[in-house]
């Protein structure tokens, strides 16, 4: 009879995801970072490579901004020199940036119930980032230093033969209370995971080359509760369920 590829094809991908899950629980639980290579393949690379190289050249990012207390003052661009869009993956000419996320919310649900302390029920938007490539980096800092709910940073590079020797551009993590440092190339195709507070201090060195990422952040269903209720602020309090890889919007306690 007709052999069924799609069946074989789901049936890869989800062993595939389960493995990748596991390992992900593994390295977070013990290192607090888990870079993964190869995550989508070149040609699923290459799409959403186009998809966002496209974006930029229409001038749809817009400049980083800064906590609120800085907004505006342009002359902060030594701090941060990223632009910037935020997509949900629906939109035109997004579609290739819908199926990374899934991706990544298909690696996150099967860690359900493994990551210490963490219970994972949801995340924010797909920040499109680039960095120009004239010198500009981001001083090291904290993605959520109070509290706001966000648990892990989830990052995928889109930088083909990056050389960071000649173009810099490395994410550079400090652990705490680790005498040790990740210098992390921003190279093609690599999927990051590290937890997102006070544990993971980071820095992107100055980058000479433009230097594109795409970053999620998971939300811990607890402490987004809490930072909703005293509303310490942070990330706007928008919260997108995560969606499997058949657009179900899937609960992760299910
Ligand atoms: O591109 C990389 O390797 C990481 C860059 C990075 O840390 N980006 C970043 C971007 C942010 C944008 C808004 C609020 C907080 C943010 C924290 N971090
Ligand atoms: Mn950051």
């Amino acid at each position: 009879e007709e052999f069924d590829t799609s069946k074989t094809y789901f049936s890869v991908l989800e062993t595939r995801t389960k493995m990748l899950a596991d390992y992900a629980c593994n390295c977070l639980n013990r290192y607090g970072v888990c870079v993964i290579d190869n995550f989508l393949g070149n040609g699923k690379g290459l799409e959403i490579h186009e998809q966002v190289q496209d974006m930029h050249q229409k001038g749809l990012f817009t400049e980083g901004q800064l906590m609120n207390s800085e907004r505006g003052n342009s002359n902060l661009k030594h701090v941060r020199g990223d632009v910037l869009t935020w997509v949900d993956g629906s939109e035109e000419g997004c579609e290739d940036i819908g199926f990374l996320v899934s991706s990544m919310d298909a690696v996150i649900l099967k860690c359900a119930g493994k990551l210490t302390n963490v219970s994972v029920n949801g995340r924010t938007k797909a920040m499109v980032a680039c960095y120009p490539g004239n010198g500009t980096q981001y001083l090291r800092h904290v993605d959520n230093p109070n509290d706001d709910g966000r648990c892990i940073t989830c990052i995928y590079y889109l930088n083909k033969n990056w050389e960071a020797k000649k173009y810099g551009g490395l994410l550079r993590i400090y652990p705490e209370g680790q005498d040790r440092v990740a210098s992390i190339e921003p190279v093609f195709d690599r999927l990051l995971f590290f937890w997102s507070d006070r544990r993971n201090p980071h820095e992107v060195m100055k980058a000479f080359k433009t230097r594109y990422a795409i970053t999620v952040w998971y939300y811990d269903a607890d402490q987004r509760e809490k930072a909703i209720k005293g509303y310490k602020g942070g990330m706007k309090p928008e919260i997108v369920p995560l969606h499997s890889h058949d657009q179900r919007s899937v609960n992760c306690d299910t």
